[in-house]
């Protein structure tokens, strides 16, 4: 079964025949992206999950994790935006902590780097430098930096050892510095951009570094998008998804919130709002993606969200059985005035509230999108992940924008760039 979309709390929002008539007037559009999907097609690298990493990739991925899970205290994860995130977001959602797994490169606070370095000492640390096009500043230097101390503490060929390289193999500058140098490299897949490439080489190695089954994920992946591409627009989910985000944007809703009652999530989150902000943001369109850890967030952003402007519209993550239980302490006497509640599970309260927000917010004019997902493990994360890929690029092409460029995310970096003197044609 795949990730299940209800959509029966928007009925106040958007009718039935709305929806079957966006999905009927891109008739042709819609057919064309379901349609097989050459290989190779420049940025549709990520459409099918099993050419993105094959048994012998896998198996290396998985010999190399182990030899990590068994040698390092400390893994360095350098990367940002989408050659980061989708690891990050499973290893802080279900990651064993066996290895603790810190983050560089994925800003420039002197005061951030300082405490990443600092924990180094004493410890056996491996790095992963993770990056598509190797002039993005923050990662580059966070590397040197590293890259710098891994040679001073271990020597040049122990410190070769412990570092991987996950960049494309085309002769960038980061493989070429890896071959220089004698790093493990792990292919960054050439038709796949950053924010699509979790369930590549990019994403597979810390997330197995983490102790979370690939192989799992891979499957769920997999499964998805068996589902996905075996069902006709008017039942197809993604297409489904897709196609509402856009009647919502045409009707004022111009902000999505992403809102989840497992705050481990919140770097799943991050994930979703990379995907669809580079993804949408462009050509003055787009829904601006934001998130909400619930229910702490229902103590802020919930005042807005219940009372404020009614340009919001609301997909939950549900995730329907909760392993984790833990039940409220009995008491002889009511001291605290919770008695009523005593004995039961947190699990049961937080569904409770669950679906006591979607209830509120609906009421005050807020469409609220369920995504109902079995439980949180690496399978349904795969499907997760593929479901949402896949919704991003069809809801894009609803939009009418290029699904796979970020030309936005330039300005900052060439004023930056010219700030600093690097010359042009770099
Ligand atoms: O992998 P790279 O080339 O370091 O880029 C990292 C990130 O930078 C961006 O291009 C945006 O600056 C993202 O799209 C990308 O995921």
């Amino acid at each position: 079964m795949g990730i299940e979309l209800d959509y029966t709390n928007i009925a106040a929002f958007v009718s039935k025949s709305e929806i079957d008539a966006a999905i009927e007037s891109k008739k042709r559009l819609m057919e064309h992206l379901l349609a097989p999907v050459k290989e190779n097609t420049d940025s549709l690298g990520w459409i099918d999950p099993n050419t993105l990493v094959n048994q012998k990739l896998l198996t290396s991925i998985q010999k190399k994790a182990e030899e990590i899970r068994e040698k390092a205290d400390i893994f360095v994860l350098i990367g940002v935006g989408g050659s980061n995130q989708g690891a990050r977001a499973l290893i802080e959602a279900m990651g064993d902590g066996k290895v603790e797994i810190l983050y560089a490169g994925n800003n420039l606070s002197p005061k951030y780097l300082g405490k990443i370095m600092s924990r180094l000492a004493e410890k056996s640390v491996y790095v992963n430098v993770i990056a598509k096009n190797f002039a993005t500043l923050e990662p580059g230097i966070a590397f040197r930096v590293l890259r710098h101390y891994m040679e001073q503490r271990y020597g040049l060929e122990e410190a070769a050892r412990r570092t991987i390289a996950t960049g494309t193999l085309n002769s960038s500058s980061l493989e070429q510095l890896g071959k220089m140098k004698g790093y493990t490299l792990l292919p960054f897949p050439l038709n796949v951009g950053g924010r699509y490439s979790v369930l590549s080489a990019v994403g597979l190695l810390p997330i197995a570094v983490a102790g979370i089954e690939i192989g799992e994920l891979l499957k769920g992946a997999r499964d998805e998008k068996k589902v996905i591409h075996s069902r006709i627009p008017a039942k197809n989910p993604a297409v489904i998804y897709g196609a509402l985000r856009n009647i919502l944007l045409a009707k004022g809703y111009r902000i999505e919130i992403l809102s989840y009652f497992e705050p481990s999530l919140s770097y799943f989150a991050k994930w979703w709002v990379q995907l669809f902000a580079e993804t949408e943001g462009k050509d003055g369109r787009g829904i601006y993606p934001s998130m909400c850890s619930f229910t702490e967030d229902l103590h802020s952003l919930g005042q807005y969200i219940q009372e404020g402007p009614r340009i919001l519209f609301e997909t939950f993550l549900n995730f329907e059985n909760e392993r984790a239980h833990y039940s409220l302490p009995r008491e002889e006497r009511d001291l605290d005035g919770f008695s009523y509640i005593e004995g039961k599970d947190f699990a049961h309260l937080n569904r409770t509230a669950f679906e006591a927000t979607v209830g509120a917010h609906v009421e005050g004019g807020v469409p609220c999108l369920i995504l109902n997902i079995p439980e949180l493990t690496p399978y349904n994360m795969g499907q997760l992940f593929y479901f949402f890929e896949y919704a991003c690029y069809v809801s894009a092409s609803l939009l009418g924008v290029n699904p796979f460029n970020q030309p936005g995310v330039e300005a900052y970096k060439s004023k930056m760039f010219a700030a600093l003197g690097r010359s042009v044609d770099i």
